[in-house]
């Protein structure tokens, strides 16, 4: 039987796309949908083309503006309206700073009655746009739309799961970037490896307890977004959060980093809403909060490994 006559996202024939967000991801992500000989269409705020022009007749528009971008542009396309049965698909991985909510949330507030789509892995652009092979995520609360978008973007170099837990997805992708910074740090110091994968599986335990009181499934971060994703960025130095780290770690200042950094580094301001939330809810997360402190300046990162050292002894848990 053909499975397209039981679903409403016909899965097999080539489809309009949007792409908002002209970054290094959204012309990577075009890149990939191109390849499964979809149609198109990328809008960037530099572009020639209108955001009204890139939306018309689109099934699926996907989201890869940086955080900061997310709001300005979730409201566009409110005022250019969407059909009801297009697809909202984000890969932005940071929080909001001021509702201390995801990207996918603030698209879902926004298109309460359309199916808004989380993407996410181990996915350094990099690598992906030089054919290496790759792996990652979709999830949803409409299964059936998450089943549609792993189909659209397939292929034999980039191999999309399925996962019923969008929040857990979304918070592995954007928490990791914290880390991320860590281990930049950590590899700056040249600290060895047994620090290298004590930061990771303490960092790890980290995501966990914050994932978990926002309401994410623990084994979730298990999975491609969570530790898939934290292996690739804290041993890339492709990742821009990992050279941040690892560039602190040479003291440098931040601004100087940032001045000479290609694209976005997430884990900054992420860093500082993740911090916040924990200490209003009295989640425990050292390493996050060594980071935070780190990127205010207010310790040299040599303190920041000596307090993480020096924490009470307690059981592994
Ligand atoms: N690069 C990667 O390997 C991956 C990145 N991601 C995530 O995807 C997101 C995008 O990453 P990436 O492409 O690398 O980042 P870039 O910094 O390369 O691109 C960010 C994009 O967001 C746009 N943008 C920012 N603010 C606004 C705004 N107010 N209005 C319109 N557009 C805006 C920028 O436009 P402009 O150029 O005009 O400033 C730019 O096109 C990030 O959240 C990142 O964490 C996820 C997986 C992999
Ligand atoms: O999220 C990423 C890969 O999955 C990209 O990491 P950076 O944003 O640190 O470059």
């Amino acid at each position: 039987m053909n499975s397209n006559l039981l679903s409403p996202f016909p899965s097999d024939t080539p489809i309009a796309i949007a792409i908002v967000g002209g970054g290094v991801w959204g012309q990577t992500l075009a890149q990939l949908a191109g390849d499964r000989h979809h149609q198109v269409k990328i809008w960037s705020r530099r572009g020639d083309l209108t955001l009204p022009e890139a939306l018309a007749g689109a099934s699926l528009v996907l989201s890869a503006v940086s955080m900061k971008g997310v709001k300005p542009v979730v409201e566009q396309v409110q005022a250019c309206g969407l059909e009801p049965s297009t697809v909202i698909v984000t890969v932005t991985k940071g929080l909001d700073p001021s509702d201390r909510i995801t990207p996918s949330q603030l698209w879902q507030q926004a298109f309460p009655q359309h199916s808004v789509v989380v993407l996410a892995g181990p996915n350094l652009s990099k690598e992906i746009n030089q054919g290496l092979p790759a792996a990652t995520t979709v999830a949803s609360q409409n299964p059936q739309a998450a089943q549609w978008v792993q189909q659209v973007f397939s292929s034999s170099r980039f191999r999309v799961y399925t996962n019923d837990d969008p929040l857990g997805v979304e918070l592995g992708g954007t928490l990791k970037n914290v880390l991320a910074i860590a281990a930049g740090v950590c590899d700056g110091l040249h600290l060895g490896t047994n620090a290298k994968a004590a930061l990771l599986t303490r960092g790890l335990t980290e995501m966990i307890r914050i994932g978990t009181h926002w309401g994410a499934k623990p084994e979730t971060f298990y999975g491609l977004s969570g530790l898939g994703d934290l292996l690739a960025t804290c041993n890339s130095p492709l990742s821009r959060n990992y050279q941040v780290g690892y560039q602190l770690a040479q003291e440098k200042p931040l601004w100087e980093i940032l001045d000479h950094l290609e694209g976005t580094a997430e884990g900054i301001n992420t860093t500082e809403v993740l911090v916040q939330l924990a200490q209003t809810h009295h989640i425990p997360i050292p390493i996050c909060t060594q980071v935070d402190l780190l990127l205010q300046g207010k310790i040299s990162p040599h303190q920041a490994v000596h307090a993480l050292m020096l924490r009470d002894i307690k059981p592994e848990s």
